[in-house]
C-alpha cells in the first residue's frame, strides 16, 4: 500500500471551506434567532396545538420529534411563551405534568444553570436535555457531588449549561476559577419551594450573590412558593405566575386513587409486610421518614424474601449505588422500593402503581411529591397513606388544600405478622439488631422534632410496641427526647411552644446535619429544624443515639482506663492458646472452666466472689474432671486389652488382626477408639488439688478401687458370666486363662508385701 502523500494545499482548502461553512451556519442560525425573537409577541398562546406552531428552533423541534413529543402540555405552553419573551415566570402545575420540558424549551440552546435539590432529579434533568438537544451545539455538565471534584473541575470551561444540586455548586463557585457564572442568562430552580426552604437556605443565599443581577430567573414546582421572603431573595423582576391547575377542583392528578388507613405504628410493619406479599406484580414506593428506617426495613424483608424484586434509596448510600438503583428501579415493570423523601420529588420514575406513606409526611407539599411518582402524565396509580390515630389531623388538612382522599379499613384477616421472624433474625444478626434499634430512635426523634404538634405526637406512639414490633425485646432509650422532656418540665425551654409559625428567624434556628433525609454532599439541613433547643446539643445526642456503637468522645486515655475496659469486657490479654497435633485447642482446665455452671459463673461475675456460687462450680468442675479422667482410664484399659489380645495371638502363631476396632469384641460404643495412648499428664490429681482421701464419700471417687475390687471379683469367680465373656474375648484358652491368673496374682502378693 502506497504511503498517502500529505497535500498542504488541499489540507489548507478543506480548513478554510470548513470555516466558511460555519461562518454560514452561524449566519443561518442568526437569522433564525431573529425571525423567532420576532414571532415571541404574536404568538397566541391559544392557538397552540403542537410544539411546531411554537417558536422554537429547528434543531429544538427535530429533537422534540425524535423523543416523540408532539403536543404540549399546558403548562408547557403558557410558560414557555413568556419564558422565551424573557419574563421571570413562577411555574406551578400539577405532578407528572411536564415541567422539566417548560423550562428546558425555554433555554433553548442558552447559557444556563439549573438548580436541583437532589442528584436523582439533577441526572433525570440532564437526561432529558441531552435527549431534546441533541441536534445543538451547547454543552451540558452535572455538578451533583459524589464524583471526583477534579473530574467536574477540569470541563467546567467548555459547558454552558450547568444542572446541579446547590452543596455541589457552592463548592464549585468557591474553589474553582474556571466556574465563572457572570454571562450566565437564565437561573432555573427546579421544585424551586425545596431549593429556598431552610434546608438549602445557606448554600442558596450564597449561589444567588454569586449570580449576575440581570439574568432570567425561572422557577417551577407542583408546590410553587408564593412567600415574599423566598421571592425576595432572588431579586426577580415583575415575575409571571403561570398556575395552570390553580382553579381545577383538586391539587392532584387526576389519575391519582386516594386512600388513608388508620393504624397503630406498631403494626405498620405486618401490614406492610401483607402488602408486600400480596402484590408481587406491581411496582410500589414505599415512603418512610428517616434513612435508618429504610434501612432496617429494606434489610429486614429482604430476609423475609418476598417474590418482589426489593430496592432501597437513601441520602446515606454511596453515590454510585445510588444511581444503579435509580435507574434499575426505573427500568423494572414490578419492584418495590423503600426510600426516603429524596425520592420524593420530581422522580419520573415510569409506570409506577402504588405509593406507600408508610410514615405520615411532614407536610401537605410532601404528601403531594410523594402521592405524584404515581399517576404521572395522565395515567392512573394509587396512594395510600398509613396513619396513626393520633395524626388523623392530617386527613382535615388535606382536605382543605383540595386533595381528595378516603377512608380504607385493614382486612385483620389478609395480615401476615413477620414479627417472630424478625425477633429470630434479630438474635442471629447483630448488625440488624443494631439497625432496628437506630430505626426507631430515627423515627421517634423525627416525629418529636416535626413542627406540627396537632398531628404529630411522640407522646401518643406506644414505644414498648413499637420496639417490640421491630422485633426488639427492649425499648431502646431515647436520651435526646429524655432530655428535651426533662429541660421542658424543669422550665428551662420550651422546645413545642417555642416554634414561630413562619419560618424562624436564622439566628434563633437550630440547624443540625440530617442524618436522615436528603442529604445533598452533607450539607442538606433536616427542615423540622425550628425548634429552639439551645439548651441541649443535638450534635452530642446524635451520637448517642447510635446504640452500641462507641461514642467518639476524646477523653484522655490512661492505662488504667484501658485497663479496666479490658476487664469489664472480659478480654484476656496476650491469651496463650495451646493446641495438639490434631489442631485441637488444649484447654488448661486451671483457667477455663468446662461446665455450663461454671462458664455462666465467670460471665456473671464482674467483680468480687459468690462463695456459695464458687462452691457449687468447683463441685461441678470436680464431677467433670472426674468423669474426663474415667473416661480416659476406661480408653487406656481398652488400649491395653487390644495390646494382650494381640500378643497372645502372636504367641499361638496367628497373624496380627487387621481390624484393631473389631478385635474389640467387648465393644464400647462410647468410648474413643483412637489408636494412639490417650494422654493423661495434663490431668491434675483431683485428691491432691482438693486435699482429700481416696475414700472419700463422694460416689465418683475411689474410682482406682472399684476397679480393683471388681477386678479381683473377677478372678476369684471364674464362673461368672463377665469374667468368661472378658477371657473369651482375650483369646485364651483354659490353661492360658490360668497362668496369666497365677502371673497377675503372684505380681499382686510381691507388690502387697
Ligand atoms: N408534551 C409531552 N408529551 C408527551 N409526554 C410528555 C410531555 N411532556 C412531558 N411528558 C412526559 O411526562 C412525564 C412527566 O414529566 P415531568 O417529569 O416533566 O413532570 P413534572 O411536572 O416535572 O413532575 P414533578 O412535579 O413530579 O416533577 C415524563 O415522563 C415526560 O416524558
Amino acid at each position: 500500500m502506497k504511503p498517502k502523500r500529505f497535500d498542504k494545499r488541499g489540507a489548507k482548502g478543506d480548513h478554510l471551506s470548513i470555516v466558511r461553512r460555519k461562518k454560514e451556519l452561524k449566519e443561518l442560525e442568526k437569522r433564525e434567532i431573529a425571525q423567532l425573537t420576532a414571532r415571541y409577541d404574536h404568538v397566541k398562546i391559544d392557538e397552540i396545538q403542537s410544539f411546531a406552531d411554537m417558536p422554537l428552533s429547528q434543531k429544538t423541534q427535530r429533537g422534540l420529534a425524535e423523543c416523540e413529543y408532539f403536543v404540549p402540555t399546558e403548562i408547557q405552553r403558557e410558560s414557555v411563551i413568556l419564558g422565551l419573551r424573557g419574563f421571570d415566570v413562577l411555574g406551578a402545575a400539577k405532578t407528572g405534568s411536564g415541567k422539566t420540558l417548560a423550562f428546558l424549551l425555554t433555554l433553548d440552546g442558552l447559557g444556563a444553570l439549573i438548580i436541583t435539590p437532589t442528584r436523582e432529579l439533577a441526572v433525570q434533568i440532564y437526561q432529558t436535555l441531552v435527549n431534546v438537544g441533541k441536534f445543538h451545539d451547547f454543552s451540558a455538565g452535572l455538578l451533583i457531588g459524589g464524583k471526583e471534584l477534579e473530574f467536574e473541575k477540569d470541563r467546567l470551561d467548555v459547558i454552558n449549561i450547568v444542572i446541579g444540586t446547590p452543596g455541589r455548586l457552592l463548592h464549585h463557585m468557591d474553589q474553582n476559577p474556571l466556574f465563572t457564572c457572570v454571562n450566565l442568562q437564565i437561573l432555573v430552580l427546579d421544585e424551586a419551594d425545596r431549593c429556598l426552604d431552610m434546608g438549602f437556605e445557606r448554600e442558596m443565599n450564597a449561589i444567588i450573590e454569586n449570580l449576575p443581577p440581570t439574568r432570567q430567573t425561572l422557577l417551577f414546582s407542583a408546590t410553587q412558593t408564593k412567600k415574599v421572603k423566598d421571592l425576595g431573595r432572588l431579586s426577580l423582576k415583575d415575575p409571571k405566575y403561570v398556575s395552570v391547575h390553580e382553579h381545577e377542583k383538586y391539587k392532584t392528578p387526576e389519575g391519582l386513587t386516594q386512600s388513608y388507613m388508620m393504624i397503630e405504628q406498631h403494626d405498620k410493619l405486618t401490614m406492610l409486610w401483607s402488602f408486600i406479599k400480596s402484590h408481587p406484580k406491581q411496582k410500589i414506593i414505599i415512603f418512610f421518614a428517616t434513612c435508618n428506617q429504610v434501612k432496617f426495613v429494606f434489610d429486614v424483608v429482604c430476609k423475609l424474601r418476598p417474590y418482589n424484586t426489593l430496592y432501597c434509596l437513601n441520602g446515606k448510600i454511596k453515590q454510585e449505588k445510588r444511581m444503579d438503583t435509580y435507574q434499575s428501579f426505573c427500568r423494572k415493570q414490578h419492584a418495590v422500593l423503600f426510600a426516603t423523601d429524596l425520592a420524593s420529588r420530581g422522580l419520573d420514575f415510569p409506570e409506577v402503581h402504588w405509593v406507600i406513606h408508610a410514615d405520615c409526611p411532614e407536610d401537605v407539599d410532601t404528601y403531594i411529591h410523594r402521592s405524584g411518582r404515581t399517576a404521572r402524565y395522565f395515567k392512573g396509580g394509587e396512594s395510600l397513606l398509613l396513619l396513626n390515630p393520633s395524626e388523623k389531623n392530617f386527613i382535615e388538612m388535606l382536605e382543605t388544600n383540595r386533595i381528595p382522599i378516603t377512608e380504607i379499613k385493614v382486612n385483620p384477616n389478609q395480615l401476615v405478622s413477620p414479627q417472630a421472624k424478625i425477633s429470630a433474625f434479630l438474635a442471629k444478626y447483630p448488625e440488624l439488631k443494631a439497625s432496628a434499634q437506630r430505626a426507631f430512635v430515627s423515627y421517634c426523634k423525627s416525629v418529636f422534632l416535626m413542627k406540627n404538634k396537632s398531628v404529630f405526637d411522640f407522646n401518643s406512639i406506644d414505644t414498648a410496641k413499637f420496639a417490640s414490633s421491630l422485633g426488639l425485646v427492649t425499648t431502646p432509650r431515647v436520651r435526646f427526647i429524655n432530655r428535651a422532656e426533662k429541660s421542658k418540665s424543669d422550665g428551662k425551654t420550651k422546645p413545642h411552644e417555642k416554634i414561630s409559625e413562619n419560618g424562624v428567624k436564622n439566628s434563633d434556628t437550630f440547624h443540625f446535619m440530617s442524618d436522615d433525609d436528603d442529604s445533598d454532599d452533607g450539607v442538606l439541613k433536616m427542615k423540622r429544624v425550628n425548634h429552639k433547643l439551645e439548651e441541649m446539643n443535638i450534635e452530642e445526642e446524635k451520637e448517642e443515639e447510635v446504640l452500641e456503637m462507641p461514642a467518639p468522645k476524646h477523653h484522655v486515655v490512661t492505662k488504667a482506663k484501658i485497663a479496666k475496659r479490658i476487664l469489664k469486657k472480659n478480654i484476656s490479654a496476650n491469651k496463650k492458646v495451646v493446641f495438639d497435633d490434631e489442631g485441637q485447642q488444649i484447654l488448661d482446665r486451671s483457667k477455663v472452666k468446662a461446665t455450663e455452671a461454671g462458664k455462666s459463673y465467670e460471665e456473671a461475675a464482674e467483680c468480687g466472689i459468690n462463695i456459695d456460687e464458687a462452691k457449687k462450680v468447683m463441685l461441678e468442675e470436680d464431677k467433670f474432671d472426674r468423669k474426663l479422667f474415667r473416661e480416659k482410664l476406661k480408653a487406656k484399659r481398652k488400649m491395653n486389652k487390644i495390646k494382650l489380645k494381640e500378643e497372645a495371638r502372636e504367641r499361638r502363631g496367628l497373624p496380627p488382626s487387621d481390624n484393631v476396632e473389631a478385635a474389640d469384641s467387648d465393644g464400647d460404643a462410647e468410648s474413643d477408639e483412637s489408636g494412639s495412648e490417650p494422654d493423661l499428664s495434663w490431668l491434675p490429681d483431683p485428691d491432691k488439688v482438693y486435699n482429700r482421701d481416696s475414700d472419700h464419700e463422694n460416689e465418683d471417687s475411689g474410682t482406682e478401687e472399684i476397679d480393683s475390687n471388681v477386678k479381683r471379683r473377677k478372678l476369684e469367680n471364674p464362673s461368672e458370666d463377665e469374667v468368661t465373656s472378658d477371657d473369651e474375648c482375650l483369646g485364651l484358652n483354659k490353661r492360658e486363662q490360668e497362668e496369666l491368673a497365677l502371673k497377675f496374682l503372684s505380681s499382686k502378693k510381691k507388690l502387697s508385701s
